[in-house]
């Protein structure tokens, strides 16, 4: 009798688990790029734990990401980023969303880039805009003119996102096409790379 074929998606998903062996996967990216929902769809994909470093934040810390910053102010909670990203990261292997701040830290940057693959999710203004203008709990957007805030942050922050070990392009495409976009990027990684 014959062996069953494995589907397509079967071996992505198997692909990808091998590529990244022991290693966290960790995304990083701006508001809006899709770090939290599509980390989540990858990470079950993956069959690894999933954690969201922000809700990780707010459970120890029994506060909103808002309440964080009004309370303490962004620096206190850059601090506690840096904790909490760096024992998180501290076992894998574990898909990470990071919140867009992170990497942009020097400090939790360096904990990212020694704890394992880190992938950009890179979006245009436009698509990030229209994902982020439909909620109010991201603190840094509370401005006169939020869609130029965002600009501002993207202009800053995208040369230090380009660092990541990989890039995926976040589009307006269904969530789980994006995660399949960033299990190839793994597989991908692994081959022009393979002893990482
Ligand atoms: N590929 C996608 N297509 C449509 N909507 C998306 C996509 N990715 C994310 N979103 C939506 O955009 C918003 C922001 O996504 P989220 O995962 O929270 O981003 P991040 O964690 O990077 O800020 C959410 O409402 C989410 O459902
Ligand atoms: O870009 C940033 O500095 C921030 C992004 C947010 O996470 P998301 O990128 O998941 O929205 C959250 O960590 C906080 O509001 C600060
Ligand atoms: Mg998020």
């Amino acid at each position: 009798m014959s062996e069953p074929l494995l589907t397509v998606a079967d071996s992505l998903k198997d692909r990808a688990r091998a590529a990244l062996g022991s290693r966290n996967l960790i995304l990083v990216g701006l508001m809006g790029a899709g770090k939290s929902s599509v980390g989540r769809i990858v990470a079950s994909q993956l069959g690894i734990p999933f954690i969201d470093s922000d809700h990780e934040i707010e459970r120890v810390s029994r506060m909103t990401i808002a309440e964080l910053f009004a309370a303490y102010g962004e620096d206190e909670f850059r601090a506690l980023e840096t904790r909490v990203i760096k024992r998180l990261l501290k076992s894998g292997p574990r898909v990470v969303s990071t919140g867009g701040g992170a990497f942009v830290n020097e400090r939790t940057r360096r904990h990212i880039k020694r704890g394992g693959l880190s992938v950009w999710l890179k979006a245009d203004l436009d698509v990030l805009w229209e994902r982020v203008n439909k909620r109010d709990t991201r603190p840094l957007l509370k401005t006169e003119n939020p869609k130029q805030t965002l600009e501002n942050l993207m202009n800053a922050r995208y040369p230090i996102y380009a660092q990541a070990d990989l890039t995926v392009l976040s589009r307006d495409v269904r969530k789980e096409i994006m995660a399949d976009e960033v299990l190839t990027a793994v597989i991908e990684a692994q081959k022009e790379s393979p002893a990482s």
